[in-house]
């Protein structure tokens, strides 16, 4: 017997968005946060993911606006920046992610600091007014906080600071939380990842649509 199954591509979206709305606590959030929300907790496939998410005052309209007007997105791994669906982006935004670029490796062992965080220094010419997404590694977020801490350095517009796993994650997290030097979005914890962080960007670029 084959099996039968859901077939059509936006009733499987459409079953999950109601399936999110009708299980999660989505009380929380205002009506900009919470589509940003929803999308976050679909790609997780974890309800319960509505608990950690945090989103700082005037985190979606700012975002979702430097968004419309063209702003750089960048993303600390591929597996950000390649999630992202330009489709989305009404505003041809540059997507940018200079974790392979050349000279990285060496700048690392210049710095005694990951990949991940040396290719920040590769973000300078394009942070002013950008949207962050860090969705993979602690490294980074931790680094561009303290990149941030010099009042020289261009600030973004907003930051979404979703690193995953078990060191680092939530710390860097926690720090961004306790002083967000721009607007930001953050899930607590060890939770997080590319695919959480690439489904906020996806969401608040339709926002922009
Ligand atoms: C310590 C690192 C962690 N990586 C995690 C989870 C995942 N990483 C994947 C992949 C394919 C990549 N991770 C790198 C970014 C690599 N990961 C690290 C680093 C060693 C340090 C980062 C940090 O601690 O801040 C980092 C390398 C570096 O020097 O910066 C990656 C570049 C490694 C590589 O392939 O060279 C690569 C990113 C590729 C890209 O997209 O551009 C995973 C898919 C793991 C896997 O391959 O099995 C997974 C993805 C998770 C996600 O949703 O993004 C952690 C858990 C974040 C971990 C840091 C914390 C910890 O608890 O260990």
């Amino acid at each position: 017997m084959p099996h039968i199954y859901e077939t059509d591509g936006a009733a499987i979206y459409r079953q999950s968005f109601a399936t999110i709305r009708a299980e999660a606590d989505l009380a929380p959030f205002s009506a900009d946060e919470e589509p940003v929300a929803v999308r976050m907790i679909h790609a997780a496939g974890m309800v319960e993911l509505a608990a950690h998410i945090r989103f700082s005052s005037g985190f979606a309209q700012t975002a979702s606006a430097a968004l419309a007007d063209g702003a750089p997105v960048l993303c600390d791994a591929r597996m950000v920046s390649e999630g992202i669906t330009r489709a989305r982006l009404s505003a041809n935004n540059p997507i940018i992610c200079t974790l392979n670029a050349p000279p990285v490796p060496d700048m690392a062992r210049a710095m005694g600091n990951t990949r991940s965080a040396a290719a920040l220094e590769l973000w300078r010419p394009h942070l002013a007014g950008a949207v962050v997404a860090i969705g993979n590694a602690p490294t980074a977020l931790f680094h561009l906080l303290n990149m941030l801490e010099d009042p020289d350095c261009p600030r973004p517009a907003a930051i979404i600071g979703c690193p995953v796993g078990f060191v680092g994650a939530a710390e860097s997290k926690a720090a961004l939380w306790a002083a967000p030097p721009v607007p930001c979005c953050i899930v607590e914890g060890r939770l997080g990842g590319s695919a959480i962080t690439v489904a906020a960007i996806n969401a608040l670029a339709s926002r922009a649509e």
